[in-house]
């Protein structure tokens, strides 16, 4: 692949970016036989010190061609005198939440969950859409995405049929202060696109397929359980938090905890649960507890947000929002300022684009680079907690990476976009 190994004279000595730039004129586009440069293949070169970043359009190429070219402008720009490490980087896919059309514009989706029906998801969701929106400040919408009981319409008195605007996408349907869309208003006549779906994909179809417009937050009534549907939508909607649904009573509490996990599992943010059904007042002016009690909090390891009582008033859906929903939107705002993304620098290693083999090695070797007590970060379209085993042993540490760094934080900042944090 390598032309000649003469770097033009006219090319400053002091501009190592310039310098590279120029030997990559050795490497050869493998689709187009041009070199890389010509080909537009490499769209941007930066150094700092010794260590060079090459930007490069690696789309379109099948894993070994994209391995060859990266290994080749890589070796290229090492032979470069001067330089010490040397960086390829995939083009940024962008952020998921410009993939996903309708919700380009919603900034913060936060999803209510629960192990099983019943036990007032639904009610939460929609209580907690409602005091949110009693923000004037504040644009908000719900989404049903309950395909087992989508109840949204009947509480929010909502009714279809949804029509679509010039684009193909459904419209949202108003209701008071929100705006709205359940696939229990999709009947199965309507001409869009998720009719089609497998019932696991129908949800983020639909999610996608709807012009939610510029929204401040959005609440997604997740169905309930740990299935293909729900693991469908947390793998592919950009959910920025995630409220757990559970009564008091320690089974539902058990099964809450295994929708913890596969939330952690997925690198969505839990905020943490509402314990609904907790105690009622009886006309005697007793409270009564409805259900033996667990400790929640303790065996869910989450903050318990809010308490619902079993109360009339908690299922009205009429003017007045329960103040229980205002306490459990004031906590669900503490929360996702505290769970909030990773603020992420320029200089982040982007793995993304890149083919896998080569994101190894070169995580690794700007790891072992990262001066000691600096933090070194890394942008990944996956979970990227198994490479950082390998940065453990990079460094000569032991255990795992939670204790083998002082700092190591992952968060998941959107679908294909995973941020790993690791203090050197
Ligand atoms: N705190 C509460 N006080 C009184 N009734 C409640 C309370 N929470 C929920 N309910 C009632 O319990 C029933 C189930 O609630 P809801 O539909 O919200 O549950 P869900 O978990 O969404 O169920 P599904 O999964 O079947 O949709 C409804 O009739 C609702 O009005």
């Amino acid at each position: 692949m390598a032309k000649d190994d003469i770097v033009p004279d006219e090319v400053p000595t002091h501009d190592l970016a310039a310098r590279v730039r120029e030997g990559l004129r050795a490497v050869d586009d493998p689709d187009l036989g041009t070199d890389v440069l010509e080909s537009g293949l490499v769209i941007d070169v930066s150094a700092e010190g010794g260590a060079v970043r090459i930007a490069a359009d690696l789309a379109g190429f099948d894993e070994p061609t994209a391995e060859d070219v990266t290994e080749a402008m890589r070796r290229r720009a090492l032979s470069t005198p001067g330089v010490e490490r040397a960086t390829v980087e995939g083009e940024s896919t962008g952020a998921a939440d410009d993939d996903i059309n309708g919700a380009a514009g919603v900034d913060t989706v936060i999803a209510v969950a629960s192990a099983k029906g019943g036990v007032g998801k639904t009610t939460v969701s929609t209580q907690l859409a409602r005091a949110l929106a009693a923000d004037p400040d504040r644009d908000v919408g719900i989404f049903d995405a309950d395909l087992y009981g989508p109840n949204v319409p009947e509480l929010l008195d909502l009714e279809g049929p949804v029509s679509a605007n010039a684009d193909g996408d459904a419209e949202p349907i108003e209701a008071g202060d929100l705006t709205a869309m359940s696939v229990g208003l999709i009947a199965n006549d309507e001409p869009l696109a998720w009719r089609g779906a497998m019932a696991h994909e129908a949800v983020s179809e639909l999610f996608e397929d709807t012009a939610w417009g510029d929204l401040d937050t959005l609440v997604i009534d997740l169905p309930p359980g740990t299935g293909d549907i729900v693991l469908t939508a947390l793998q592919s909607l950009p959910i920025d938090g995630a409220v757990l649904v559970s009564t008091p009573h320690p089974t539902s509490v058990g099964d809450t905890s295994r929708s913890a996990t596969l939330f952690e599992e997925n690198g969505v943010p839990l905020l943490g649960t509402v314990v609904n059904m907790r105690g009622f007042s009886c006309e005697c002016g007793r409270e009564h507890d409805l259900f033996p009690e667990a400790d929640v909090e303790a065996a869910l390891d989450q903050p318990v947000l809010c308490d619902f009582p079993f109360d009339e008033r908690v299922r009205e859906f009429g003017d007045d929002v329960p103040p229980e929903a205002h306490e459990l939107s004031a906590a669900v705002d503490e929360r996702l300022e505290a769970v909030g993304d990773l603020s992420v620098p320029d200089h982040a290693l982007d793995l993304r684009g890149l083919p896998k083999r080569i994101r190894h090695e070169q995580a690794t070797e700007e790891f072992r680079a990262t001066e000691p007590g600096e933090t070194f970060y890394l942008i990944n379209d996956h979970d990227p907690s198994p490479l950082a085993n390998e940065l453990v042993s990079a460094v000569d540490r032991e255990g795992a990476p939670g204790d083998a760094f002082a700092e190591y934080q992952v968060r998941r900042q959107a679908p294909d976009e995973w941020v790993m944090a690791v203090a050197r």
